[in-house]
């Protein structure tokens, strides 16, 4: 244990972004504009789309960025000379930022968010953008499959303690809440946050009393708005008619909002369950079901006729359980020459869909005014104008034959300006407005591209222009490398 105090985020980063950043300052390109865009390949789960989470921590980090005394003194420890410590003392971002709004449906291969700024800059920020980045979103787009299969049915993230961490349960949860989830046990996100929260009672409790019926009058005395867990000995001989019993003693002096299950057949447990509930007049207490749930699980109670009125799901959503990683990466596709120009950088791959797609480009989503439904997305070059044509050439970026043409149509930029030379200039919606945000984006898609298991691919386009930059860029990247 060393003596520095944890009081930036600076060196939230790789050793190479900083092995990189001197070199740059050595040779005095440090600050040389370069152009970064920030996407992943692959869509996480299997699913169609993926809902972006991340752009609220990202503000926050870019609008503090700087070394502190204690990052310069430990990086002086390590041997980095005092001239560029000196020059690190001055680093802020002073770069722009465009990037689509949270909550936003997003796709693989399309520029979720752009850098444009000095070169050290764009690289250092880097590790801890992607850090960001592929956390939330994967978490926002776990939950909302979740969210897919439970409808209406309100979703409580229970997951605290089994995420990975405080930073993870905390931005974690505020990622299911973006996707649909209506209320959050981690009493910090909502205090944070401002995410309603929620909660019942452990076993624990009903252990504490030995006896069911002392814990629940207990309870009830405590608490006017009364969910009991019922499971903790024998859900249906002892605590559904337990928890029934203690609700027609205390009458209108509580209210009886519902049960819970944590264990067992849910499927069985809470069809038997509503039944003496029915039966016993409490028609309206809620049957809540938690228990290692995910989409999956869900879909099979469903199928089976639970009844089930609401979920606490916690470990599968929190920890992204059947998929650990997003794979957003963040790849330079221009920089300022000699002359001072912006010119396109490639990186070119022996797989297709690694090869970068150059130049400053600007990401449309189309979408169809008749039906109000989404024809795909369109990435063209900064300067086109795909707004104010008649008819769109929509084609495979792989597969070029496949393709059609789009008309009657809206091209909707998904990108919004963050920075502008460093300065802010976007402000960050209510987290609600964020989620209906989302849920509204959601609404343009087919049901084809939505469902949990082998989706259709969404079109993610290139425009003629931007398709033609790619091919001109590969061939003369291609005669570069052979020259060599
Ligand atoms: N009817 C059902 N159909 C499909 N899956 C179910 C059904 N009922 C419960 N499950 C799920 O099956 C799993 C059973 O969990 P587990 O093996 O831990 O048993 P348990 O009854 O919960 O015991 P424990 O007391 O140890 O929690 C959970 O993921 C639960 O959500
Ligand atoms: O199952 P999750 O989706 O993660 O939901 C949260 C779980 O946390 C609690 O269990 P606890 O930590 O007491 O352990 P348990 O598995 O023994 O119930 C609660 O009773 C849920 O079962
Ligand atoms: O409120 C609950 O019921 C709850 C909260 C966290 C984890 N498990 C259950």
């Amino acid at each position: 244990m060393n003596n520095y105090s944890d009081d930036s985020l600076a060196l939230h980063t790789d050793l190479y972004q900083i092995n990189m950043a001197k070199a740059y300052w050595e040779d005095n390109i440090h600050h040389k504009k370069a152009v970064f865009d920030l996407y992943f390949r692959k869509l996480p789960f299997g699913n169609g789309y993926a809902i972006f989470a991340g752009l609220e921590r990202i503000i926050d980090y870019l609008q503090t960025f700087h070394f502190s005394e204690s990052d310069l003194d430990y990086l002086k420890e390590l041997g980095y000379k005092r001239d560029f410590i000196d020059y690190l003392r001055t680093v802020r971002f002073t770069g722009n930022v465009r990037a689509m709004k949270e909550g936003e449906v997003v796709f693989n291969n399309e520029p979720i968010l752009q850098v444009e700024a000095p070169l050290i800059e764009a690289q250092l920020i880097e590790t801890a953008l992607l850090n960001i980045v592929n956390y939330q979103t994967l978490i926002a787009t776990k939950a909302s499959r979740i969210m897919q299969v439970a409808g209406d049915k309100p979703a409580s993230e229970f997951g605290t303690r089994r995420a990975h961490e405080f930073d993870a349960a905390l931005w974690g949860t505020r990622a299911t809440f973006i996707s649909g989830f209506s209320s959050t046990s981690n009493v910090r996100a909502g205090k944070r946050f401002g995410i309603p929260i929620s909660g019942t009672h452990a076993h624990s409790y009903v252990q504490a009393y030995e006896d069911e019926y002392i814990a629940f009058h207990k309870y009830a005395k405590s608490h006017k708005n009364c969910v009991f867990l019922v499971d903790t000995y024998d859900t249906l001989k002892s605590g559904v008619p337990t928890a029934i019993k203690v609700a027609k003693e205390l009458g209108d002096n509580i209210n009886f909002e519902a049960i819970r299950l944590d264990s067992g057949d849910l499927a069985y447990l809470s069809k038997e369950a509503r039944k003496l509930l029915d039966e016993a007049g409490f028609v309206d207490t809620k049957i809540i079901a938690s228990n290692d749930l995910d989409e999956y699980t869900m879909m099979n109670l469903n199928a089976q006729g639970a009844k089930i009125d609401a979920w606490g799901i916690g470990t599968k959503v929190i920890t992204a359980f059947d998929q650990p990683a997003l794979g957003a990466v963040y790849k330079m596709v221009a920089m300022e020459d000699e002359n001072g120009e912006m010119t396109d950088r490639i990186k070119l791959s022996s797989s297709p869909e690694k090869v970068t797609t150059p130049g400053l480009k600007k990401v449309y989503r189309i979408i169809n005014k008749f039906t109000n439904k989404s024809e795909g997305d369109y990435i063209a070059l900064n300067y086109e104008q795909p707004e104010k044509e008649s008819k769109l050439h929509m084609f495979h970026p792989v597969h070029t034959y496949i393709g059609s043409f789009v008309t009657n149509f809206i091209a909707k930029d998904l990108h919004e300006d963050i920075f502008v030379d460093g300065i802010l200039m976007y402000e960050n919606p209510p987290l609600q407005e964020i989620q209906s945000y989302s849920k509204e984006q959601l609404n343009l898609l087919w049901e084809e591209y939505k469902r949990s298991l082998n989706p259709e691919e969404y079109p993610v386009d290139l425009s003629q222009a931007c398709w033609d930059n790619k091919m001109k860029h590969i061939e003369e990247m291609k005669k570069y490398s052979f020259k060599k």
